[in-house]
């Protein structure tokens, strides 16, 4: 950052009327001084401490017969070299009404010679471009009018059919970096000088005119002509940008003496209220002790806040007129220049990474190494969702991983990020929650798999683990009961363990001799019964919760039909093989009469 001063200069008007006593000379530091010489008045009385000269200092002062070209190269052209290389840069005009404030900024409109600032930083400027090729430069046109403390689009194509009042107004906006934003003010790109001139044209037949007692065309309002410039090397990602103001002000005027009214009157006061408060930020800016400065009390001090103790380069040219009935104006105005010259702005290049350019450059960079890496890794591709048999892969390694006890267990899933992570992710599912075991497969194919704890399932399991719990309530019940019964039965006689033993085994000797098929009807009847009594009693013998255990088991049992219908068959089977065995009996002694018939024959 450089702290640097506003450059003050002075241009006479010429004029042909008389004008009052004033000399320029040449001072020893290298400036110039302006003197005037004003006698006192006899009105003052006989003591009168009024001073009679007046000198200022500056830069440099263009006498009246100065042409538009050397004001131009002496104010212009360092300005405008600075914004090419990134500082802001601001020149204006002030001084009264009609002292050439506008025919100093826009020029003359009779010659082409009396082109002002505006047309010939433009022309420098495309000048300069054409002298680095290599360079990418653009520029944007933007041209603000104040008026009545307004701001207008002088750019806005609705300026011809519609009134001033009905435009929309640009107004200042400020942001958390307490950068000043315009809105409605719109910025127009110039390819080349003559669309750059274009725009001021279209701007110059915008603005608010009026014919004054002073200037025949005086403008009524001030007017920022900004010029937006941007560079940038071809190689480089830094972008240099630059606004380069070109300030009309509006002219002071002393309404009392230049007798208006009406409009006139009202825009006068506008007029001298922003000056006046632009003369506050001045007094400031230039009184060191001053902490703040009171840019917000117009619109025209906050634009220019960067011009005025701000990041710019800024120069002002004081209009003066030299003719005697203006010379109090014309001091009032190099004093006021005295105190610009005393602000120090603080300047830095304006020099950004270009974000368009970045992120042009990262796409680029992001592609290479998708390239590297897919050469890197012979083409295999790692971009999008894991395939599902991938992701089973992955679950299957990292299963046997965490069921390898031994310390070389390796979990190898090779370089592919995407498996890499869904391995974590899976063992962090696993650390996270032990219960669930396993990852639910059909998970959301992403390569952040998202294993969590189903609350649907844990309800599940805990309306198991109850069940679970109620059943072993009850088998020990039962358990508990038959050992009872056991010992009851232990302790039962022995003659009567012996009956039961003796029953049992003539059931078994009944259907083993039921299943020959070689006992007599009676005999198979008398079997039943005494099976079904047997049954009965052993069924007597278990509990009641034993019954219903055994009942509830049936019910639940799955293959319960199956054992019904094998019963079934079982039944059919049984009374067949009754049938078939009936039969065999009476072949039998068919079979065996016949045998005694033939014995008796051949007897
Ligand atoms: N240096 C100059 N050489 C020739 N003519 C000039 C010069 N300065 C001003 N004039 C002429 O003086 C008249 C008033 O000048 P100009 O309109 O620039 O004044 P102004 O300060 O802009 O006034 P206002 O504040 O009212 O707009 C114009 O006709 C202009 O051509």
């Amino acid at each position: 950052m450089v702290k640097t001063g506003i450059k003050i200069f002075a241009r006479l008007r010429p004029t042909k009327k008389t004008t009052g006593v004033y000399e320029v000379v040449q001072s020893q530091d290298g400036l110039e001084a302006l003197s005037f010489t004003v006698p006192r008045s006899e009105a003052g009385g006989a003591v009168n401490n009024r001073r009679e000269t007046f000198s200022f200092k500056f830069s440099r002062v263009f006498d009246s017969n100065t042409g538009q070209e050397e004001v131009f190269d002496a104010v212009s052209r360092e300005v405008i070299d600075n914004c090419l290389e990134g500082y802001n840069g601001t020149i204006f005009a002030y001084g009264q009404t009609g002292s050439g404030k506008t025919f100093t900024i826009t020029g003359g409109v009779e010659r082409f010679g009396d082109r002002g600032l505006i047309p010939r930083s433009l022309s420098y400027l495309f000048q300069q471009y054409h002298k680095s090729p290599g360079t990418i430069f653009t520029t944007h046109i933007s041209y603000l009018e104040i008026y009545n403390e307004c701001g207008y689009d002088l750019l806005d194509p609705r300026h011809e059919m519609a009134r001033l009042e009905d435009l929309p107004k640009v107004t200042l906006m400020e942001d958390r970096e307490s950068v000043l934003h315009l809105r409605n003010l719109s910025l127009h790109p110039a390819n080349n000088e003559e669309e750059a001139l274009n725009w001021l044209f279209l701007g110059d037949t915008n603005r608010v005119m009026a014919e004054t007692p002073m200037n025949m065309a005086s403008t009524r309002s001030h007017c920022i002509f900004t010029v937006h410039i941007s560079a940038r090397e071809p190689s480089s990602q830094l972008i240099r940008r630059a606004k380069l103001h070109l300030v009309d002000l509006a002219g002071s005027e002393r309404v009392g003496r230049t007798g208006v009214e009406g409009t006139l009157l009202t825009e006068a006061k506008y007029i001298n209220l922003s000056l006046h408060f632009l003369e506050q930020v001045i007094v400031a800016l230039s009184d060191k002790s001053r902490s703040h400065v009171p840019y917000r009390n117009s619109m025209m001090t906050s634009v220019l806040r960067d011009s005025l103790g701000g990041n710019c380069m800024t120069s002002m040219i004081a209009t003066c007129s030299v003719e005697k009935r203006n010379i109090d104006e014309t001091i009032s105005t190099c004093r006021f220049s005295q105190r610009v010259a005393l602000i120090k702005n603080e300047v830095r290049v304006n020099e950004e990474l270009d974000p368009k350019l970045m992120v042009r450059q990262l796409r680029q960079q992001v592609a290479e190494l998708r390239e590297e890496l897919s050469l890197a890794t012979g083409g295999e591709e790692r971009d999008g969702d894991l395939e599902l048999a991938e992701r089973e892969r992955c679950e299957r390694l990292v299963q046997d991983y965490l069921q390898d006890s031994s310390p070389e267990a390796r979990l190898l899933v090779g370089g592919d990020m995407r498996k890499i992570q869904l391995c974590f992710s899976l063992l962090k599912a696993r650390v996270k929650s032990p219960l669930l075991h396993t990852t639910p497969k059909t998970a959301t194919p992403t390569n952040q798999p998202t294993v969590t704890a189903d609350p649907r399932l844990e309800e599940v399991i805990r309306q198991r683990d109850e069940e679970i719990n109620m059943l072993l309530k009850t088998l020990k019940q039962e358990r508990r009961k038959i050992a009872e019964l056991e010992a009851r039965l232990r302790t039962t006689a022995p003659e009567e363990r012996g009956g039961a033993g003796e029953e049992v085994e003539e059931r078994k000797e009944e259907r083993v001799k039921e299943e020959r098929g070689t006992e007599t009807t009676g005999e198979q009847e008398a079997g039943e019964r005494k099976q079904a009594e047997s049954r009965k009693a052993w069924k007597s013998e278990l509990s009641r919760a034993r019954q219903e255990a055994f009942d509830q088991f049936r019910r639940d049992c799955p293959i319960m039909d199956q054992v019904n219908q094998h019963k079934t068959d079982l039944r059919t089977k049984y009374s067949e093989a009754k049938a078939l065995g009936e039969e065999v009996q009476s072949s039998r002694t068919t079979i065996s009469e016949w045998g005694n018939l033939c014995a008796s024959t051949t007897l």
